[in-house]
């Protein structure tokens, strides 16, 4: 039986069948420095204490001079006899003041050369002046966001775990001070709303030439990000970018590394083969980390996190699941953990992802496209006859026609290589935002019966909410799950509504978009910011949960109102607050 992506130009590889307890996979080596930071990210939890305590910061440091020479200052501090070694407050805020540059400081604030204060044509359709107005001041925060490398960083990399990137960049905001994967694609929505082309293009390019170096987009642009990736969603930058611009260049310089990312995620461990009760195999790929350890940007809590684990390979399992998670986006949720109440249970390599293979299909599609475009009929049409397998796979594995849902799959815990066959008990029946995600895929929003009935679903999935989608029905305390709602999540599926041609879908869509445009007008105005995460049940509250305070800026949430603005305009009549 046909097996996915099989004339593709892929490497050769594995298919990974079968997944024991004890670790497996590669794991890239981390930098002298990244290696060092954790340290003194270790000492500064024992000297400052917990309360406020944020281990990034750490990571995010540069260094005035050679590490060598900053090592030996470090290890000749005065310690405590404690067993932890500590220092004292003062001895290490001076440490900190001689031998480091501040964080973020490697990053320069640049006015985007593209920016005006009211682009011409801007949301057209937006009426109301109090709106427009608001518009006009998220679309403003891109100056704040607006950041290029410091030439430092170019002369002396080893100084630094900012990753150099050759143009300037849009970060999503406060403790996020690089570039991220997969909110750069709505950070890109936000800037063609507000028609900044040019920044919109650099921020692609700089995407493609981290898989030019390493062969797929970074988690965000550090040295410790190295060992993952995120969202695969570069296809889909460029796609947008293209039918506002039809830059033919764009597109055709943008394949290679389409292509080489492609590759990433349908090779190694990423790739698994499953087959269905047909006897059928499908190709479908998962995420899986390179790295085993804690991670360092949050070491200190992965330890602890890690801390009643005693054996040591399965500590080296949980560490693979937490970075794997991490490449997810959903970092963290109950959607990945085997007991919601147990963190040590995180098994996200374990779990054939709805979200990810929808957009691995997107990324098919898109190649598909690129290619016609540039003229290369062969590429286009491999791509479209992979997006056909994917789409087969997609229902085989993951739709519910009772549940009219896409669930998750979970693979089974054989020890042996056999091909995993699929059981309908596999599939996860809990319902996560996640489960809607395919919708925002051409191929199944053009199909007006599945919509429909995945509309049903939706609505009586007891995720809309006053304010929007809920990520999960769990309130579990983690950042990815109820009452926190994600601007991303939000605008895939109002868009795969929108885009369905049903009337009443469109209608839904528009709704959900007033209510989360509505929470994020009234944060913004009780708080003076834009937020990365919302609470849905109440109108104006920002998220919550999960392992650092709740940040603002922020990128992907400006993008999601400018670019649902953009869509839905707002009526003179129609009130905000
Ligand atoms: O520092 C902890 C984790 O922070 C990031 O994840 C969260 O922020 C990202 C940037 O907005 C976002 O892309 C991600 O979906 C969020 O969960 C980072 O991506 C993680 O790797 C990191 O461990």
């Amino acid at each position: 039986m046909s097996s996915a992506n099989s004339n593709l130009l892929l490497p050769p590889h594995h298919d990974s069948h079968s997944r024991c307890n004890s670790d497996s996979g590669p794991v890239i080596a981390t930098t002298p420095l990244v290696t060092f930071l954790q340290r003194l990210q270790e000492t500064a939890l024992n000297t400052y204490g917990k309360s406020n305590f944020d281990p990034k910061l750490y990571v995010d440091l540069s260094l005035k001079s050679k590490l060598s020479f900053t090592e030996s200052a470090f290890d000749r501090l005065p310690r405590g006899s404690d067993h932890h070694g500590s220092v004292s407050a003062e001895d290490l805020r001076e440490f900190l003041r001689e031998y480091f540059e501040g964080a973020g400081e490697d990053l320069v604030y640049v006015k985007p050369e593209d920016f005006v204060p009211e682009p011409e044509g801007f949301l057209p359709k937006v009426k109301n002046e109090q709106v427009r107005n608001w518009a006009l001041e998220v679309h403003s925060l891109w100056k704040n966001l607006s950041r290029k490398v410091s030439d430092e960083v170019l002369k002396n990399p080893a100084l630094h775990t900012l990753l150099p990137l050759p143009h300037h960049v849009i970060i999503p905001g406060s403790r996020f001070k690089e570039v991220y994967y997969w909110d750069s694609y709505w950070v890109i929505r936000g800037l063609l709303a507000s028609k900044m082309y040019d920044t919109a293009k650099s921020t692609v390019s700089n995407l493609i030439s981290l898989v030019e170096e390493h062969g797929y987009v970074l988690n965000g642009a550090r040295a410790y990000y190295t060992n993952r990736s995120q969202p695969p969603l570069l296809s889909a930058m460029v796609c947008e970018i293209y039918k506002r611009t039809e830059d033919l260049d764009l597109a055709r310089k943008s394949l290679p590394a389409l292509i080489k990312e492609y590759q990433f995620w349908n090779s190694g461990q990423h790739r698994v083969t499953i087959q269905d009760d047909q006897a059928c195999d499908h190709t479908l790929s998962r995420y899986y980390a390179m790295w085993n350890k804690p991670r360092p940007e949050s070491s200190t809590f992965d330890k602890e996190s890690a801390s009643k684990i005693s054996d040591a390979s399965e500590k080296q399992r949980f560490y693979r699941e937490v970075a794997s998670t991490a490449e997810s986006g959903w970092d963290f949720s109950t959607r990945w953990m085997k007991n919601p109440t147990d963190f040590t249970t995180l098994a996200t390599t374990s779990v054939l992802p709805v979200d990810l293979n929808a957009f691995i299909l997107g990324m098919e599609l898109d190649i598909a496209f690129l290619a016609k475009v540039t003229g290369d009929h062969c590429v286009s049409e491999q791509f479209s006859e992979a997006s056909r397998t994917r789409r087969k796979a997609m229902e085989s594995i993951f739709w519910n026609a009772e549940m009219g849902q896409w669930n998750d799959y979970w693979l089974s815990n054989s020890k042996h290589k056999e091909a995993q066959i699929w059981e309908a008990e596999n599939q996860n029946p809990k319902i996560f935002a996640s489960n809607f995600i395919p919708l925002w895929i051409e191929l199944f929003h053009s199909d007006a019966f599945l919509v429909d009935k995945v509309m049903g679903s939706l609505q009586s999935s007891g995720l809309l909410c006053d304010c929007g989608i809920a990520t999960s029905l769990a309130n579990s305390g983690r950042q990815w799950d109820f009452p926190n709602g994600w601007a991303p999540i939000q605008h895939m599926i109002i868009e795969g509504l929108a885009k369905s041609g049903l009337k009443e879908a469109r209608s839904l869509a528009e709704d959900i978009a007033v209510r989360w445009i509505k929470t994020n007008y009234i944060a913004y105005k009780r708080t003076g910011s834009m937020h990365e995460k919302y609470n849905v049940e109440k109108c104006g509250d920002f998220g919550g949960g999960g392992e650092y305070v709740p940040q603002t800026g922020f990128g992907w949430s400006n993008g999601v109102v400018l670019a649902l603005l953009e869509e839905f305009g707002w009526p003179e009549d129609r009130t905000i607050d």
